[in-house]
Formats: C-alpha cells, structure tokens, sequence
C-alpha cells in the first residue's frame, strides 16, 4: 500500500516521495547545496533522541534503552541519537549488527558514542538485553531484498520482545517506495522519518509517524521538484503526520 501525501495534524498536506527522489534529495544536499551528510545525520539522531525522551515521559532516564544499529546511514543516525541520549543521562546500551563494516560517518558517530558513558555490547550479548524502548536504526532506506544475517536477527530480537520500538525513517526490513516487506520486518510503535515522508510509510508496521526536519533548505527541494508547504516546521523541529483521507484507495 502507497500513498501520495500525508497531513499534519494541522491539515497541512505533505507530499510523500519514492526511495529514488529520497536519494536525489540527499544528493544535492550532499554535493551541490548542503547541508553535508554529518549536519544531516546529526539532525536525524538529535531528533530521534528527544522523541525518545518524549515518548519515555517520566520513566526518563532511569528506563533501559537499547539502541539497535545497522552498517549504513540509518546505523549512523541511530548510533547519534545513542550518544544524545547517553550525554543526557539516559541508561544507554548500543550494538551495531556489523561494526567493522561501519566506515565514514557513522564510523565516525561510533566513535564519538565511545566517548560518553554508554555502553557497546556484542550481537551475542542481545539474550540477555532488557529494553523498556528500543530504537530500530537497522536499514533504512536502502534495504535491498529480504532482510537477512544479522539484521534480520536483530529484526527477529525486536519482534520477540515486549519493549515499544521506534524506527528510524522507515521500520527495518520495510521497503521505504512499496511499504512490503520481503522477509522479516520489525513492528514499530512509532518511526521518525526524515526530511520528507516515503510513499511506503503508509504500511501498518511504522506505528505513529512522525517527520524530523534534518536541515534541508528549499533550494535543495525546489532541484528535485518537491512541493513542501513553508509552514510545515513552524511549531518544531518534528511533526506528527497521519494519513491524508484523501489518499484512501491508493494502490
Ligand atoms: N536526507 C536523508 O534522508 C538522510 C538519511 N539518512 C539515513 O541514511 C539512511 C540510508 O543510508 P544508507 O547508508 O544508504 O543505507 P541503509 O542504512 O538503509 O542500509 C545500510 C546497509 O544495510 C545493508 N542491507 C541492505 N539491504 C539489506 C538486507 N536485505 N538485509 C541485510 N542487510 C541489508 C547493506 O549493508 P551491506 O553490509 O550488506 O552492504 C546496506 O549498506 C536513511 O534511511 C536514513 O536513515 C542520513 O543519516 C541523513 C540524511
Ligand atoms: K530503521
């Protein structure tokens, strides 16, 4: 199931783009007008962070939070938001499906995370990991095919646990244009997407969806020929966006 826009609570009408337009939007972030991919992922995992801390309340920050991350840039902004949450006094365990196959950024963000208080533990130390939040930072938009290996086992630990889980900018194992999921895929209470909704969001695996704004400038969505209303980050920083009415019947 697909849909073309979605609606804040305000009624504003936000269009949703395929994976491809997605990639063309970073892009000509990247290369041509900014912001570089560190302020993006920054953003992204900033976001994450407070939505985290919001939807704790005032378990927050005695409650256990295991942060699940993959080898991309989905693994890089949810190893960020670790280290957001790990620098405000949050009860922090990271694992990362592959670390030696992190390289750039998000090596980088692991790095930095070394430097707080939170801890690392291995893939096999997952047994034994209590969770009151989970956050899915697995595969993002660039899942290709049925989820496997590692990520589909920390895909499988998600689905096998009680603990809510909060997906970062698609839910691990979903595909970001169709919304189908090839193999296993993780069951989210909320995801957090970034800089503009995918047509794919409309499944019933992300859970409350929510729109980060990373930093994009208009510019960058006036090259790709995206529409956004100017007023859709007036109130902050993140939306809630829910299903456009309008959108019903979509194939
Ligand atoms: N402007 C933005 O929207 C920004 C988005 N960001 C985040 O970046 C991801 C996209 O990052 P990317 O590095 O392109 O890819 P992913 O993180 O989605 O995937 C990474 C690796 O996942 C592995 N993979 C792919 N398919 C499968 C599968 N079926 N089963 C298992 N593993 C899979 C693959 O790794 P390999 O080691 O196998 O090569 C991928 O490389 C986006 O979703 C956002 O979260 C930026 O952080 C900021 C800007
Ligand atoms: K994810």
């Amino acid at each position: 199931m697909t849909v073309d826009t979605f609606r804040t609570l305000t009624g504003l009408v936000v269009p949703a783009i395929t994976t491809e337009q997605m990639r063309e939007v970073d892009r000509v972030a990247v290369e041509e007008v900014g912001p570089n991919l560190y302020q993006m992922m920054e953003k992204a995992g900033r976001s994450l962070a407070a939505l985290c801390v919001g939807l704790l309340g005032d378990r927050w920050p005695s409650a256990p939070i295991v942060v699940l991350a993959g080898t991309g840039g989905n693994g890089g902004g949810g190893i960020c938001a670790a280290r957001h949450l790990a620098n405000h006094g949050g009860d922090v365990t990271l694992v990362v499906s592959d670390p030696t196959r992190l390289h750039g950024v998000p090596a980088d963000q692991l790095a930095l995370y070394g430097a707080t208080r939170g801890r690392l533990a291995p893939v096999s130390d997952l047994g034994e990991l209590e969770a009151e939040l989970v956050v899915d930072a697995v595969l993002g938009y660039s899942l290709c095919g049925a989820a496997h290996g590692t990520a589909a086992e920390l895909i499988r630990w998600m689905s096998s646990g009680t603990a809510p889980v909060v997906s970062l900018d698609v839910p691990s194992g979903v595909d970001s244009t169709t919304g189908m999921a090839l193999g296993a895929y993780v069951r989210a209470t909320n995801t957090m997407t970034l800089a503009v909704p995918k047509t794919g969001l409309d499944s019933d695996a992300v859970g409350a969806l929510w729109l980060a704004d990373i930093g994009i400038p208009r510019e960058v969505y006036r090259r790709v020929g995206v529409q956004l209303s100017e007023g859709l980050f007036t109130t902050g920083y993140r939306v809630r966006l829910t299903k456009d009415a309008g959108n019903e019947g979509c194939g």
